[in-house]
């Protein structure tokens, strides 16, 4: 074959790829307006890996697969999981993240923030909450299905809360940007002794684990995780945004608590929930 026509030859295939993004995202990670998320392997996933978290299951499987099926959700999808160290909650934002995107948290569209090890100094605030928010502005306007974890949020300043409130809520746009298709996933501390307390009570009540429902950890999770001493700031700024609870106590048991905020599933929203 004559090199100017396979150059030719190439030059097409490589044109033809590029232009069906379809065929591109065969190969390479996209960020996909529409739905790219498979029930039935999230579940398998969650089934075969995450254990003893039959509440946490049930509430991520049916908050995720809901919000993404959405193709017009009026506000992202906020999760906030709550337990105790080691419980999985790190395990299950990468779970969620995998089956969202191929790279899992290596991908581009996933973000990954520790309050400890990227906003460690209290007196640089307002430097964070600028980053933070134009990092979280550029990056939905590239991908409007992006996902940001946070990791220790119950160490996590409350003015750097505040920062992330607004991108939380039924804005249709922020200066130009829609995030209601964006994904946010708080994971924090906060509670955990609380959730263990719930647990033990039904464990010396002679009750089974999976009797546990969201609505016994609610209250609990709520006052605890409002009262929480670690996250800095004055009481009035703790206040957490519209639609999401405050998080509470609870270690032995390990439990892990999910938080559903405002979620709108096939329509109807759902109030703010909790799980262990
Ligand atoms: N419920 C679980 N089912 C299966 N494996 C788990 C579970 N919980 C924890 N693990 C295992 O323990 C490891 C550590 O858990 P993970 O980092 O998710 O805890 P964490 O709740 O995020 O803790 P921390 O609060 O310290 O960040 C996971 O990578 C996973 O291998």
């Amino acid at each position: 074959v004559e090199p100017i026509s396979l150059g030719l030859a190439l030059a097409g295939v490589l044109t033809t790829y590029i232009s069906y993004p379809r065929l591109y995202c065969l190969f390479a990670e996209c960020c996909s307006p529409k739905r790219s998320l498979s029930r039935e392997a999230l579940q398998k996933d969650l089934d075969s890996k995450l254990f003893g978290q039959h509440l946490a299951k049930k509430v991520i499987l049916n908050a995720v697969f809901g919000f993404i099926s959405n193709p017009k959700p009026k506000k992202p999808l906020t999760l906030s999981l709550h337990g105790w160290t080691g419980t999985g909650k790190n395990f299950v934002s990468k779970i969620i993240a995998e089956n969202i995107y191929k790279g899992g948290l290596n991908s581009d569209y996933v973000h990954l923030f520790v309050a400890t090890l990227h906003f460690p100094h209290i007196s640089n605030i307002t430097l964070y909450k600028d980053q933070l928010q134009s990092w979280i502005r550029g990056n939905v306007s590239a991908c409007a299905r992006s996902i940001f974890i946070f990791d220790e949020m119950d160490k996590m300043h409350a003015g750097l809360i505040d920062a992330i409130k607004p991108y939380l809520d039924y804005y249709d746009n922020l200066d130009g940007v829609s995030y209601q298709k964006a994904i946010f996933i708080f994971l924090s501390n906060a509670g955990a002794e609380r959730i263990t307390d719930v647990a033990l009570d039904f464990w010396r009540s002679g009750k089974q684990r999976e009797e546990i429902e969201l609505k016994d950890m609610e209250h609990a999770l709520s006052v605890s995780a409002f009262n929480n001493k670690n996250t800095t700031g004055t009481p009035a700024s703790r206040k957490f945004p519209r639609g999401w609870s405050s998080p509470g106590n609870l270690p032995t048991c390990k439990s892990l608590v999910p938080r559903l905020h405002g979620l709108s599933v096939l329509g109807q929203p759902v109030a703010s929930g909790t799980a262990a």
